[in-house]
């Protein structure tokens, strides 16, 4: 088994898209309807969109590819990037998604690792990230990995009001 990264570059638009549509539908579909599903994906994945935050300066994604297939990817926010204000000496992961059929392989915590790494290289004081309250999978994850939740923010799935808990990781 190989496990591979690499970080995005504009080029790799089309196929961020495509993973972005893939694995949030996976996710979410079961949980909400068609039409909030349609509005959410065309307005957070729409190429315009992200074509916009692969530009962003303290924005960065990575593939992660398993057996040289593409298996997931990680978004990171430094600075004022980060979707809350939570200042210079946080970092944030907006986005870990693995494929279904990768799941449980040790690629989420991979990534994890990656954003662990990036925050430690730059000095940062803490790891933070919104999950949203029904998506108990990652909530065990995170956990697991050793976030603690301190707090939440509400967000819109098309027209309903969700709420995203807010988990800490605290580095030394
Ligand atoms: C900020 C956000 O992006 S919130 C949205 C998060 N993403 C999603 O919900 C998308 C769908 N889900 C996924 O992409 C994945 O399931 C993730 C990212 C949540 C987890 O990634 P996976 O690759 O499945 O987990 P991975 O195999 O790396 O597990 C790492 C460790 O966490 C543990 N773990 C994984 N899931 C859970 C869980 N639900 N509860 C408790 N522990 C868990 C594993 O047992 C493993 O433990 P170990 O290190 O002792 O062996």
């Amino acid at each position: 088994m190989a496990i591979n990264i690499k970080k995005c570059t504009r080029e790799d638009l089309c196929t961020l898209q495509e993973i972005s549509y893939e694995t949030f539908n996976e996710t979410f579909k079961h949980q909400n309807s068609h039409e909030n599903m349609n509005a959410y994906l065309e307005r957070a994945f729409n190429l315009k969109q992200l074509e916009k935050e692969l530009g962003t300066i303290s924005s960065e994604f990575f593939f992660v590819y398993f057996n040289n297939e593409i298996a997931g990817y990680l978004k990171v926010n430094t600075n004022d990037a980060q979707t809350e204000q939570l200042g210079n000496e946080s970092i944030e992961i907006e986005r870990i998604y693995i494929k279904n059929k990768f799941q449980k392989e040790g690629l989420g915590k991979y990534l994890l690792n990656k954003a662990l790494e990036i925050a430690i290289e730059r000095d940062k004081k803490n790891v933070w990230l919104g999950v949203w309250e029904k998506n108990e999978n990652a909530i065990g994850f995170y956990k697991k990995m050793g976030f603690v939740q301190t707090g939440a923010h509400s967000f819109y799935m098309g027209d309903e009001e969700q709420i995203d808990l807010i988990m800490i990781k605290t580095l030394i």
